[in-house]
């Protein structure tokens, strides 16, 4: 192999990151001044919305000077950098729906990056509690997945606790089937959540394992877990699980459906600031008479509003529906209609809208 300049380009990679270096602790100075202002006006250290114009500004700039990075590398060097920022001005613990390795875990770790401490939580109503408590200031649980629907521990929650939706965060789902099996014919069972199984259901039946014992349990990395430990078994778990569980990898991307997407909130104790592209949450509990819910959407429609996402869904035996639509709960269209329902509606949170949706 020829290297020759190999050493000349590594030194001038050297100047630049000594240059980095300085420049993210310059930033870094300026974050806790920013820290210290919050402290004394009470202000939220995750600006959600800050972070998104941040980031918007940086792409615009990269494209017009011809940079190479596209939007995903931006956001991924910055949000990183914002997180290490957050947790300057305050570290704050982040509960998520565990255990470690999991699929909100991951969430969790891609808004809040690796200098956030996290609290692994094994239920969504404990995540709830942890948050409203003030254990943990952020909390995150799964909302909806595209081949399941709505998670109905987490819209229960949302009814129950005082608690706001402040962003969103959007998953490609992808599982493994992981064991210490060397064949397929070894394995005589199979662990993974119940919805999981869900989503594989034709990759069980083309290599032949639809016939196996499927034990559902409560988490995929869990499965991972016991799968090491058990001869005979497999998981179908996220890579990130069988990988820290050690256990080997027989298929990869094993979902049924390439579009396979969860979506998770992030909640905790304050509001957000409109953004410009925001998409607000809200449950609705229409009275019991005819044309309740055509007036309400009349009134969305007149107001200009579109709705994006409408779920009927039963809480202690009535019917509430969650919705979505475009817009900020602040927007003067949004809340001259939130206060005609305001009898039957409660707001779950504004929060910028995610690119990738479900
Ligand atoms: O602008 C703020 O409010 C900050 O706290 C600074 C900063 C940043 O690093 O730029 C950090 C955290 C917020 O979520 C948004 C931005």
């Amino acid at each position: 192999m020829n290297e020759d300049g190999l050493l000349e380009l590594r030194n001038k990679l050297d100047s630049i990151d000594n240059e980095l270096l300085a420049l993210i602790n310059e930033r870094m100075k300026i974050v806790h001044q920013v820290g210290a202002l919050k402290a004394k006006s009470g202000g939220a250290i995750y600006r959600p919305e800050r972070e998104k114009a941040i980031i918007d500004r940086l792409e615009k700039l990269n494209k017009e000077s011809n940079g190479s990075l596209n939007r995903a590398a931006i956001e991924a060097l910055f949000l990183e950098i914002f997180a290490i920022s957050r947790n300057i001005e305050l570290p704050e613990n982040v509960a998520y729906l565990g255990p470690e390795g999991s699929f909100t875990h991951q969430a969790a770790e891609g808004r809040f990056g690796a200098m956030s401490s996290y609290i692994s939580i094994s239920s969504i109503k404990g995540i709830f509690r942890e948050v409203s408590t003030k254990k943990a200031r952020f909390g995150v649980v799964p909302i909806e997945n595209s081949s399941n629907g709505i998670v109905t521990d987490t819209i229960n929650c949302l009814k129950q606790y005082d608690l706001k939706i402040i962003a969103e965060v959007v998953l490609d789902i992808h599982h493994t089937l992981a064991t210490n099996c060397d064949k397929i014919k070894d394995i005589k069972r199979i662990y993974s959540k119940d919805i999981a199984f869900d989503q594989c259901r034709k990759f069980l039946a083309n290599v032949g394992l639809d016939e196996v014992e499927q034990i559902p349990i409560e988490s995929t990395t869990k499965a991972a877990k016991i799968a090491v430990e058990e001869e005979g078994s497999a998981a179908i778990c996220p890579h990130v699980g069988a990988k820290l569980h050690n256990l080997p990898i027989l298929f990869e991307n094993i979902e049924d459906t390439d579009n396979n997407k969860t979506r998770f909130f992030i909640i905790s104790d304050f509001e957000n600031a409109s953004s410009g592209n925001d998409k607000t949450s809200i449950l609705v509990k229409f009275a019991d008479r005819q044309g309740a819910l055509f007036e309400f959407l009349k009134d969305f429609n007149e107001a200009g509003i579109n709705l994006t996402k409408i779920k009927s869904h039963i809480v202690e035996g009535n019917s509430i529906f969650f919705i979505d639509f475009d817009g900020h709960k602040d927007d003067e269209n949004v809340k001259n209609v939130l206060l005609k329902h305001s009898e039957n509606v409660k707001v779950l949170g504004s929060y910028v809208k995610e690119i990738n949706d479900i």
